[in-house]
């Protein structure tokens, strides 16, 4: 197999299980699966099913008790607590449901945040800000603060946020969970435009099937096993 075939992501056995009083509860049991280098591949799965744990494992938040997890090209199971920041600073952009920007920050200086810790000078970090939020289409709403934005526009300057240091891999937490049918809709547009269009890879956890099907492909996480990938639409 040539490295360009290899997978972006990929899983192999892995197994996570919480501490509940003195009981250790399992969540995730021997998830083994690929995600492949520019696909948008949604999971869905009841509440408490493990999709938040399973994504957090993947973007380097969490940790696996044991098993494979290659993202990326590299295993972050065998990172440490300061190299698995950095990676993720490098490789993985965050969307929450709740856009989780900073109240007292506009726009631009929420976008810029992620590359503070970057070599970049201020002019270079402004320019980048403009054009993520320019890609987002929040040209004309750069000096607001979230309290003068929409939901949908919040969650667009988030997206803008998770785009601005180029990661390899984006993922969303039930980025539509907190909008009303419209703005979902734009969001989820633009989540397809990325994809298509600029060709980010995108794991998306939902419980919406109309969300879910914005993506390429659809996995349901039940009792700590996955489904085999439910094909949305061609790739
Ligand atoms: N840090 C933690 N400590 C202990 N238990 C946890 C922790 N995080 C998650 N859990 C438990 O693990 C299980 C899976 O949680 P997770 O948030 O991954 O589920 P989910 O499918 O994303 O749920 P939802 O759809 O409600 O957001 C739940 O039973 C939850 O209570």
């Amino acid at each position: 197999m040539s490295a360009s075939s290899d997978p972006l992501v990929r899983l192999c056995d892995v197994h996570k299980r919480y501490r509940r009083g003195n009981q250790l509860v399992p969540v995730l049991a021997g998830i083994s699966f690929d995600i492949a280098a520019g696909e948008f591949l949604a999971l869905m799965g009841p509440s408490g099913s493990g999709k938040s744990t399973l994504l957090n494992l993947i973007a380097g938040i969490d940790r696996a008790d044991s098993g494979e997890l290659i993202v990326a090209g590299e295993d972050i199971t065998c990172l440490d607590e300061a190299d698995l920041a950095d990676w993720r600073a490098k490789n993985i952009g965050f969307i929450f449901q709740f856009y989780n920007l900073m109240p007292v920050l506009d726009a631009r200086e929420n976008v810029e945040l992620p590359l503070l810790l970057t070599g970049l000078s201020g002019r270079e970090r402004r320019a980048r800000a403009e054009f993520a939020l320019e890609m987002v289409g929040l040209a004309d709403r750069m000096d607001h603060t979230p309290n003068e934005l929409s939901g949908g526009q919040q969650q667009r300057v988030a997206i803008a946020r998770a785009l601005v240091s180029d990661p390899t891999l984006i993922v969303a937490d039930e980025p539509t969970g907190d909008l009303d049918r419209d703005s979902a809709t734009e969001v989820l547009r633009l989540l397809q435009r990325l994809n298509d269009e600029v060709g980010k890879t995108i794991v998306m956890v939902t419980h919406d099937q109309r969300a879910a099907e914005a993506a390429h492909a659809i996995m349901h996480l039940e009792k700590g096993e996955l489904s085999v990938r439910e094909v949305v639409r061609p790739r």
